[in-house]
């Protein structure tokens, strides 16, 4: 029995979710079929809860084998204070669950080279890289404080890291690099701060055992310009949370689109967590317009590393590039002379080629 948490999330995720479950129920074993459980998190939990993520829910995802997220947050709970918005929801499941090591891939589809806003003198050098994004440390989940200070309001977001949890993030990192072209960057600040200091520190006694991979750093300004510039000169970047979040929106974009892109975490435990990259986008919630590719490659990373199912896996990433073989395409990666299909046509058509 593969027990599978879905997260449906707020804004579009709904949508982009229903067409991730069409995917994983025909493709599922008929014999030991998938067992779901509805998990309330974000913008919905707190409208039934009034908590962004109750513990019954958080226990809940910790009982499945994998868990798979659409995305939450919107505009409807903007004003909240930080412990009781739709975000907070999603870090403590990330902490519930010490997802650790987030993997978001930045790899450009030779079909969508033209939407991708690099010249084609840059995406024909190949883009495939992807980003180690350390996940349950830094200034997300630092003390936080809001006080007034001589008359006028102050706030801190304090950054710790230790060194476990660098040495930790560090070796899949390493260990990543070594599985793929054995080169790895490590983006930091260590000019300006001292936790990027201590991650140079642990990386260089780190690096003695990995001799087999090619390790640098560079500071995180440099490299968001060098990810325009010269995309095809990364193979692993390792960073703090912070640093990752943004650049994996920007790696994202040059691939075509953020609606391409999934991503893994994986922790201590063996359940993981699957999700896009991108968030609830709430400018097209119910227009039929999202673009569900990245939900269901999710779904599939979740079939390959959270359920052992590799054949499958690939399956459902062949049908995808299929229907870009095809010419289908949702608005946000339509290019002239390809065809404009809607959230739900483009289930359709990876249903279709699966
Ligand atoms: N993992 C998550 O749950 C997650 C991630 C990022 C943002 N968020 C939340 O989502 C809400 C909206 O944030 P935002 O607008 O900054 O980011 P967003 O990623 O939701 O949207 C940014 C832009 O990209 C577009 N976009 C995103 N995904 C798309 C897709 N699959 N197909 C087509 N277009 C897509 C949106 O329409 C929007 O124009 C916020 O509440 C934010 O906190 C959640
Ligand atoms: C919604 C938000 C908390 C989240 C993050 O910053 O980690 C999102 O931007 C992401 O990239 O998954
Ligand atoms: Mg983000």
């Amino acid at each position: 029995m593969k027990k599978i948490g879905l997260i449906w999330g707020d804004g579009s995720s709904p949508e982009i979710m229903a067409q991730a479950k069409r995917v994983l129920d025909a493709i599922q074993d008929p014999v030991d079929p998938f067992v779901y459980t509805d998990i309330a998190m974000g913008g919905e939990a707190v409208d039934k809860y009034g908590d962004p993520l109750p513990q019954h829910e958080l226990d809940k995802a910790l009982a499945q084998d994998s868990v798979l997220l659409g995305a939450i947050g919107g505009p409807k709970w903007e004003g909240l204070p930080g412990p009781q918005r739709p975000e907070k929801g999603l870090l403590r499941l990330r902490e519930g669950m010490e997802l650790f090591a987030n993997d978001r891939p930045a790899k450009i589809w030779p079909q969508l080279a033209d939407a991708s806003p690099l010249k084609k003198e840059i995406t024909d050098k190949g883009i495939d890289f992807v980003i180690v994004r350390e996940l349950i440390g830094g200034a997300y989940f630092g003390k936080k404080e809001t006080k007034e200070v001589n008359g006028e309001l102050v706030a801190v977001d304090e950054m710790p890291y230790s060194e476990h949890e660098i040495e930790r993030i560090g070796r899949i990192g390493f260990e990543t690099a070594r599985k793929r072209r054995k080169k790895l960057v490590m983006v930091d600040k260590h000019n300006v701060l001292d936790t990027s200091r201590l991650w140079v520190k642990v990386f260089d006694r780190l690096k003695e055992e990995y001799p087999d991979v090619e390790y640098s750093t560079m500071f995180v300004d440099n490299a968001a310009m060098q990810i325009v510039k010269d995309p095809s000169q990364f193979d692993v970047i390792v960073t703090e949370n912070l640093f990752g979040d943004i650049l994996s929106d920007e790696a994202s974009q040059i691939t075509g689109s953020i609606g391409m892109i999934p991503s893994s975490s994986r922790g201590k435990t063996k359940n993981g967590l699957y999700e896009p990259i991108h968030g609830s986008a709430p400018d097209i919630a119910g227009q039929d317009k999202v673009n569900p590719i990245a939900c269901i490659l999710s779904a599939a990373l979740m079939l390959r590393y959270g359920l052992d199912m590799e054949e499958e896996a690939a399956r459902i990433e062949q049908a995808v590039e299929k229907v870009l073989d095809q010419g289908y395409r949702t608005a946000d990666i339509w290019t002239e002379g390809t065809t404009l299909v809607g959230t739900k046509e483009m289930g359709d058509r990876i249903l279709e080629n699966l």
